[in-house]
């Protein structure tokens, strides 16, 4: 297992002594990188991944497909420049052991991987990853042909026994909790014998962006997908099983990790750049165009990247984050420093992400002055003068982020252990010191 930084150091958040101006070079997306690498993994051929993400997501996914014998290697793309990995499909085998850590995308996205292998495969990953809901997987998985003893937990940890091959077929599934039930079904859908008809009869399903995503990238490696989309039933995806093949791809820039640079850019009255914005792209975090817009700042996508300005006024807002939730800690960062107050809505599936998230939020702005509240599906938040003071993040990247962004304007917040944006972005203190000129 990777082993989890240490959780009791405290990192004094960079106070902004002015507007931020500054170009920041953000790292490859883990959602695509994760999506990619098992697409990959399971392609016909081998694979090029340019400037994949390396973060302790995207080198746990890495181990666990290596431990079920596909080959990742270090190299150039194949147009002979960038870093790049790799991917080489071959058997997949167990008996092996995959560490989750605690990242949903792994958790849930090999074990329809696995289910496919020759042998046990074991899961386990942190603590955290025991209780994050993934019975949208075990069950789905079992009504398509898997054997999978999970103790009755419906939870990790929990080994699939695979026996070289799935049924597939039509399946039900409650994905309210998490779009990432049906992602990966969707992903290891072609090498199912059946493929897979995935119905959702939850009443809600969020992150539809990560949805979409998977079915681009599925579609671009050659994969047949229907989808409500395409003129398919609302809420259901089908996959068409058949050979995936290997592509050289290169992987945007995560647009969730320029969070929190548009919001120093936003709350400093500066302007922050971002290289290599996409001009179409599946990412929620291309939302924050429209909502740092609303709250008072200005945007250009231009040759050089995506131009964001803060105006020096920031402003709340009452906005819907169902599908692009992951934003919620850094929308709560800013929305605490507004001259009004904000109303977050669609989030309640949060409370069980890397912590409780509406839950951390909340106690750890409360803690520095400020007025949260939890509301049965999001956050209300009325801005006041907020004092220094811990900053605790509970293992989450997003949580370190928010209390970076914070610091930026109140003296005195110390984050406790910002390595844990190890899990999606491992420079973020080099990257953020950096955008400040220190
Ligand atoms: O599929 C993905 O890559 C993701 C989907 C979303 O998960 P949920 O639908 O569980 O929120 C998102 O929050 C997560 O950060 C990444
Ligand atoms: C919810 C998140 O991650 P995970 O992929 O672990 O669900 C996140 O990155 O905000």
């Amino acid at each position: 297992m990777l082993p989890n930084p240490a959780p009791s150091a405290l990192w004094p958040a960079p106070h902004a002594s002015g507007a931020v101006d500054a170009t920041v070079h953000v790292p490859g997306s883990k959602s695509v990188t994760n999506r990619a690498l098992v697409l990959a993994a399971l392609a016909s051929e081998p694979g090029w991944l340019r400037r994949p993400l390396r973060s302790r997501d995207t080198l746990l996914m890495a181990g666990g497909l290596r431990a079920m014998g596909v080959g990742i290697e270090e190299g150039v793309g194949s147009d002979g420049t960038g870093e790049a990995w790799r991917v080489i499909p071959a058997g997949l085998h167990g008996p092996a052991t995959v560490d989750v850590g605690n990242a949903g995308t792994v958790m849930r996205f090999l074990p329809p991987v696995a289910a496919l292998a020759d042998g046990p495969v074991r899961f386990d990953g942190d603590p955290r990853s025991h209780e994050r809901p993934l019975h949208g997987v075990i069950d789905a998985l079992r009504a398509l042909g898997a054997r999978i003893d999970d103790g009755g937990r419906g939870a990790l940890p929990m080994t699939v026994h695979g026996n070289g091959a799935l049924d597939g077929g039509p399946v039900e599934i409650d994905a309210s909790s998490s779009s990432q039930f049906v992602s990966a079904l969707l992903l290891s859908a072609p090498r199912f014998n059946q493929g897979v008809e995935v119905r959702h009869v939850g009443s809600t399903l969020p992150s539809m962006p990560h949805i979409r995503m998977t079915v681009d990238m599925l579609r671009a490696v050659g994969a047949q997908v229907d989808t409500p989309e395409s003129g398919g039933e609302p809420n259901v995806w089908r996959v068409t099983p058949g050979a995936l093949l290997g592509r050289d791809l290169t992987v945007e820039p995560d647009l969730s990790n320029a969070q929190p640079f548009l919001a120093a850019a936003l709350v400093t009255g500066g302007r922050v750049v971002i290289p290599d914005w996409p001009a179409r792209t599946t990412q929620p975090g291309d939302r924050l165009r429209e909502i740092f817009t609303e709250m008072g700042g200005s945007c250009e996508l231009t040759d050089h990247g995506l131009v964001f300005t803060g105006s020096g006024a920031v402003h709340g807002i009452d906005v819907d984050l169902s599908e692009v939730g992951e934003l919620t800690p850094g929308i709560a960062a800013v929305a605490a420093l507004a001259d009004s107050p904000s109303t977050l809505r669609g989030v309640a599936h949060l409370r069980l992400h890397e912590t409780d998230r509406l839950a951390a939020l909340t106690k750890e702005i409360n803690a520095l002055g400020g007025d949260v509240t939890e509301t049965a599906d999001g956050l209300h938040i009325r801005p006041r003068p907020l004092h220094g003071g811990i900053f605790h993040t509970y293992e989450d990247h997003r949580m370190a982020t928010a209390g970076a962004i914070i610091g930026l304007v109140v003296k005195g917040v110390q984050i406790e252990n910002v390595a844990t944006t190890s899990k999606t972005m491992p420079d973020f203190p080099d990257l953020w010191t950096g955008m400040l000129g220190l």
